[in-house]
């Protein structure tokens, strides 16, 4: 027992957990993503120098990764303070803020968000993808690893008080490399402690995600406090989807509002339509796995924020919880997926 249990860590302290409400697993508040930036297709260049009128629109909706502007959320603050209060007024409870280190963590301008807005926001602790680890982070060991996690959890994060509230998104590519394998162990040691929530992100690749169940597994990890991220752009056979759902983590479809026909990270995959997500979430729900289930937009570019014609952080709320209703899931079943799934996994044992 410590002072964390029966509790949520948000970054203004601890709460109960029924004070959540609906939850979104898994957002950006303010992040910068420059490091993934691709060159635009030939012939587009002058697009991705003008990203943000209005008819370079579509164009950026199709190539969100080759507008350096567009990668910076960090430079939208005000909008993204006006979009949580909107959010609020959807009826909006939490928002599980998931930028780690490597992604221009600030968790200053989450506590003041917060502050601002009276939606809760959880912080992650750890790492992201080993392309951003640096120098010193790859020679660390995976008990030096686990001490910074452990102690963003306990005593705050980037040299603040303000303490996170849940480990991740923990980040890899694929393959895993030896340094992100070292923080996925360094994960499960901090989670074994603490008892806390993980969040992961995998490689683009359907292996990835029960290979890092593995890896966390064998490294003490409990997979019943960890969700599956992203997995509306990796797993895509049905029946390969239920067997890796046996694993037992949460499953988390968390790029509502993406729509786009070429996935730049990965070109094999054909990213899904809301329409296709929420037929996935019925047919999981029909196979039993509604108390696995979470949901999120992963909103990390500029250009999904309602300021720039997105669809910002109440889409969810707004347009897939009525259809969802209209698709075969119960008003019961969509309260687990937005409020009781997410209170179970954000509470510390
Ligand atoms: C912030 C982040 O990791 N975004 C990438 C999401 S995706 O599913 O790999 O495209």
């Amino acid at each position: 027992m410590s002072e964390l249990t029966g509790k949520v860590q948000t970054v203004l302290g601890l709460v109960d957990p029924d004070q959540l409400g609906r939850t979104m697993t898994h957002e950006h508040l303010t992040m910068s993503f420059e490091f993934t930036c691709f060159p635009p297709p030939q012939g587009d260049e002058a697009a991705a120098e003008n990203p943000f009128q209005m008819q370079h629109m579509h164009w950026l909706r199709q190539n969100p990764y080759s507008c350096m502007e567009n990668l910076k959320l960090k430079d939208e603050t005000s909008a993204v303070r006006e979009e949580l209060l909107v959010y609020r007024k959807a009826g909006g409870g939490t928002i599980v803020e998931n930028t780690t280190t490597g992604l221009d963590r600030d968790v200053k301008t989450l506590k003041q968000l917060a502050k601002d807005t009276g939606v809760h926001v959880i912080a992650g602790a750890g790492f992201y993808e080993g392309s951003t680890h640096t120098e010193a982070t790859k020679r660390m060991s995976v008990e030096q690893l686990t001490d910074i996690i452990v102690s963003e959890i306990l005593h705050g994060a980037d040299g603040t008080d303000i303490r996170c509230g849940v480990i991740g998104e923990i980040a890899s590519g694929w393959p895993i490399t030896e340094s992100e394998n070292k923080v996925l162990k360094a994960t499960a040691h901090a989670q074994a402690q603490l008892g806390c929530p993980v969040i992961i992100h995998p490689g683009r690749n359907r292996a990835a995600p029960a290979e890092i169940v593995r890896i966390l597994q064998e490294a003490g990890g409990d997979i019943s406090k960890t969700v599956m991220s992203h997995l509306d752009r990796t797993i895509f056979d049905e029946g390969e989807l239920l067997e890796f759902a046996k694993l037992g983590s949460y499953l988390e479809y968390d790029l509502f509002g993406t729509e786009m026909l070429n996935y730049t990270f990965n070109t094999e995959v054909d990213m899904p339509s809301d329409s296709q997500r929420v037929k996935i979430l019925a047919f999981l729900v029909k196979e039993g796995y509604e108390d696995n289930i979470v949901i999120a937009h992963d909103i990390h570019t500029k250009h999904r924020l309602t300021k720039y014609g997105g669809h910002g952080y109440s889409h969810i709320l707004k347009n897939i919880v009525p259809k969802m209703l209209t698709r075969g899931i119960s008003q019961h079943q969509v309260d687990k997926i937005l409020i009781d799934n997410p209170k179970r996994w954000l509470t510390f044992k």
